[in-house]
């Protein structure tokens, strides 16, 4: 399978990588992070840690139900992530922990965690604060392609808004997709899954994801901006380079709502969705992915990104909403009104 998004080396922050990131932000809205630092080892260890921790029993993992913070234990099928069908009675096939509240200069939550999760929080934040520094390496590198003034706070104009020690919607979250089918399956029953959305088409709220890849586990599809069609993002490995280094693959990384809304639309904050793989289909086994969502800080007004190029673009995002409030509105606002459509609360 071909691979549609383009992979950015975030070891090098220079003027070409920031066209490069640029240009894949404002066209596919996706993109894959190589020099993220994380070694193949660590990415095992922490997926190990989120099928241990789905592996308990369902009266553990209820004890820590998702809260209006956005922390806590999602059940099977209660988040909706369809857009177009926010109103329908079952959600996604799969259940979710998330961390949150997080002191992203430690990289620790600050919530209640099953044992499980307590006893290995170090794999937790060392996990966080490695995302972390992917992130803002990638924002750095945004602003560069946005060539925001020195006199407007140029390279660092993004760290500004997203302090480690400032509370955010930044959220770390553990994903499991129970396959649909038992080992052995008929090809009839596999054939019916294949067409089943398991996380349904959706734009993410904040400002920058990152997911991690893990072989066989594939199944994202976004709806390219540039070919307006699903695409498959295909399992890609470490390039020579990196995987002389013991580094895993590269990160995927979409641009998300605020990020887009921010940029006037010039980002792509694109849609996706997620269907089972074929092999794990065919093996009957289930999948996990590993995200985090990455905010801007709650408090951080999002006026127009001051970009020469975003101020070209009107009638859209935060320019759209200045013009029509007389202010603008903060990243914790946007959020709020995000997550109660998806939730219904
Ligand atoms: O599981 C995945 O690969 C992606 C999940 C996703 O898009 C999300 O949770 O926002
Ligand atoms: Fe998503």
């Amino acid at each position: 399978m071909s691979n549609p998004l383009e992979i950015v080396d975030i070891s090098q922050i220079n003027d070409e990588t920031a066209k490069k990131i640029l240009h894949a932000a404002s066209n596919q809205g996706f993109l894959m992070l190589e020099g993220h630092g994380f070694s193949q080892e660590e990415v095992d260890q922490v997926y190990k840690l989120s099928h241990e921790f789905f592996a308990l029993p369902l009266e553990e993992k209820k004890r820590f139900p998702i809260d209006e913070s956005n922390r806590g234990y999602t059940g099977m099928g209660v988040e909706n992530l369809e857009l177009d069908q926010l109103d329908k009675e079952t959600g996604d096939p799969k259940e979710g922990f998330n961390f949150a509240y997080l002191d992203l200069t430690t990289g620790l939550p600050d919530q209640e965690l099953p044992t499980l999760l307590k006893e290995n929080l170090p794999i937790v934040s060392n996990t966080v604060l490695k995302l972390r520094d992917a992130t803002k390496a990638a924002l750095r590198l945004l602003a560069m392609g946005l060539e925001i003034d020195e006199k407007d706070g140029g390279a660092e104009w993004f760290d500004e808004r997203h302090a480690d020690d400032k509370s955010s919607g930044t959220a770390f979250r553990f994903l499991h997709y129970p396959s649909p089918v038992k080992p052995g399956a008929s090809g009839e029953e596999k054939e019916k899954f294949k067409e089943v959305n398991i996380a349904g088409a959706h734009t993410d709220y904040g400002g920058l994801t990152l997911l991690f890849q893990k072989k066989d586990e594939d199944g994202l599809q976004i709806l390219s901006p540039l070919s307006k069609k699903w695409v498959s993002v295909p399992y890609v490995p470490a390039s020579p380079k990196f995987q002389a280094k013991g580094e895993a693959p590269p990160l995927v990384v979409n641009i998300a709502d605020q990020l887009s809304y921010w940029t006037n639309g010039l980002l792509k904050s694109t849609v996706h969705r997620v269907r089972f793989p074929q092999k794990l289909l065919d093996e009957g086994k289930d999948r996990y992915s590993i995200v985090l969502f990455a905010h801007p800080s709650d408090n951080t007004l999002l006026e127009p990104v001051p970009s020469k190029m975003v101020g070209e673009i009107e009638g859209r995002g935060a320019t759209a909403y200045q013009a029509k409030f007389g202010k603008a509105q903060t990243a914790k606002e946007h959020l709020d009104k995000r997550l109660a459509s998806t939730y219904k609360w």
